[in-house]
């Protein structure tokens, strides 16, 4: 197959199918800017970019002469006589890629890096990952994830940077960097793919917390401690995690003190976001003064705000507990974030304070729609129990770094705020989450639902 011939696979249907994907938001005329085929044959394998909007996606398409049964929920449409479906769900292309990758190939500018350890039984067979994501992973028996970016922006992408200088010092709370897939995008290297070890017999944090919330909820003691999930060693341990990853971080790529003009652009930032959610969410607005008296005082203090490079969207979807350790995954940084917004150095606040949200949702999110009123101090008590345990695991790791005051007062703001939007487009009924916290830092009075 040449490439004249695999940009004319392109199924007459794929504006359509493209529309109905989740990942693709750009809306109008779809054009192929690059047809690469990774492999010749039936099935055949091709990788694609396209642009629309402004916007560039990949797509790894596989075709063949006729679609068997089982791939049929993954077709894409006709390509000529042949057939078009996303190539993720074919084991035999997923091993393709794999061999690419085994092979360090370079094919037509697209350039497999890394270095697999060797096999030393049969070839995982790699299968797309069943959860709710971004982007496409796809996952290796236990040894391997293969990340596809769903959309590539030019550049070093911060999930290979951040790993790569995490794993250059041994960090143990990553998954360790196997390779990535590279190549140019407007005259830039850009990362299209990262190869990570698989963490194998990973637990999520979000189930465990959210099932010691149940736990404690359920059990007639007032004391988080004495319920039988009690989270607190894992909330302290995390905390220790994610100390260690920004020290780590700060050692590899470095730390900067933000001057007098960078502090005022800081907090004009956080301005700028509120104002771009109160357009789009018209109840933050009782907040709003409340709000920017918080983001202010981060000025008024006339301390120095430290900057470095941080995971940027950390929260307890992010984290695996293995057997061993809590590992982070997701390094990009910000989803909504532009791609110099995703690599900024930021306070490590920041990621404290994703945390400290995520564990208020976790708290929270029974309470929603609940009428038993009975429920919120509980609630609110397993969450002060919990924060303060993952503070403490921080402290424990870098004492001289003092997590609180303003600045994180005004990060769990900003943050809280982008949950609104967020909350407001994707899941209406749990906007009310992110603006109880909201109300309770504002008016210091607790806040439903908790
Ligand atoms: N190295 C890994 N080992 C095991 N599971 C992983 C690994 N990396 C990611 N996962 C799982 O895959 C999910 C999606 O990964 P993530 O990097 O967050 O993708 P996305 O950017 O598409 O959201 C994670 O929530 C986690 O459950
Ligand atoms: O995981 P993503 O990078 O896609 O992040 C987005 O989706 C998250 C999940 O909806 C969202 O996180 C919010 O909900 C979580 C519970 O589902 C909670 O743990 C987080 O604290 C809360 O922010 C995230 O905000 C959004 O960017």
């Amino acid at each position: 197959m040449t490439t004249s011939e695999a940009v004319a696979v392109l199924p007459e249907e794929l504006d359509r199918w493209l529309e109905s994907q989740p990942w693709f938001r750009a809306r109008g005329p779809v054009t192929c800017e690059r047809a690469t085929v990774l492999h010749h044959g039936d099935p055949a394998l091709v990788h694609l970019v396209l642009a629309c909007k402004g916007r560039r996606y990949q797509l790894l398409v596989g075709v063949r002469d006729a679609l068997p049964e089982r791939l049929e929920h993954a077709r894409i449409g006709a390509a000529g006589e042949r057939v078009a479906y996303e190539a993720v769900y074919d084991p035999e292309l997923t091993a393709v890629l794999l061999g690419h990758f085994e092979d360090l190939a370079e094919v037509a500018g697209l350039r497999f890096r890394g270095a697999v350890p060797p096999r030393y039984a049969a070839a995982p067979v790699g299968r797309p990952f069943p959860g709710p994501q971004r982007n496409c992973s796809i996952v290796y028996g236990q040894r391997h994830v293969l990340k596809f970016f769903r959309e590539l922006t030019p550049g070093d992408n911060p999930e290979l940077v951040l790993h790569d200088a995490l794993h250059s010092v041994g960090d143990p709370h990553i998954a360790a960097p196997q390779g990535s897939l590279e190549s140019e995008l407007d005259g830039v290297r850009t990362t299209f793919a990262v190869l990570h070890e698989f963490v194998p017999l990973g637990a999520l944090g979000w189930p465990m917390a959210t099932a010691s919330v149940r736990d404690f909820l359920a059990n007639p003691s007032d004391d988080p401690q004495s319920a039988g999930g009690d989270f607190a060693a894992e909330a302290h341990r995390l905390g220790r995690a994610v100390a260690k990853v920004h020290a780590d971080l700060r050692e590899t790529l470095g730390e900067q003190v933000a001057g007098p003009g960078d502090e005022v652009e800081f907090v004009a930032a956080l301005h700028t976001r509120l104002d771009a959610a109160l357009d789009e969410v018209p109840s933050l607005a009782e907040f709003e003064a409340g709000i920017r008296a918080r983001f202010d005082a981060v000025l008024a203090t006339g301390e120095p705000i430290r900057l470095q490079r941080v995971h940027g969207d950390l929260h307890l979807g992010q984290v695996l507990r293995s057997p061993h350790t809590w590992v982070l995954v997701d390094f990009e940084g910000e989803p909504h974030g532009t791609a110099a917004e995703r690599s900024r150095p930021r306070p490590a606040e920041h990621d404290v304070a994703t945390a400290l949200r995520s564990l208020h949702y976790a708290a929270a999110q029974l309470l929603v729609g609940a009428d038993d009123v009975a429920m919120r101090p509980k609630a609110a008590r397993w969450l002060e129990h919990n924060r303060d345990a993952f503070r403490a695991g921080y402290a424990d790791v870098s004492p001289d770094r003092t997590l609180g005051g303003a600045l994180l007062t005004a990060v769990e703001l900003d943050r809280a705020v982008l949950e609104v939007r967020h909350e407001h487009r994707f899941r209406p009924e749990w906007m009310v989450i992110p603006l109880s916290a909201i109300a309770e830092t504002v008016t210091g009075a607790p806040a439903w639902p908790v």
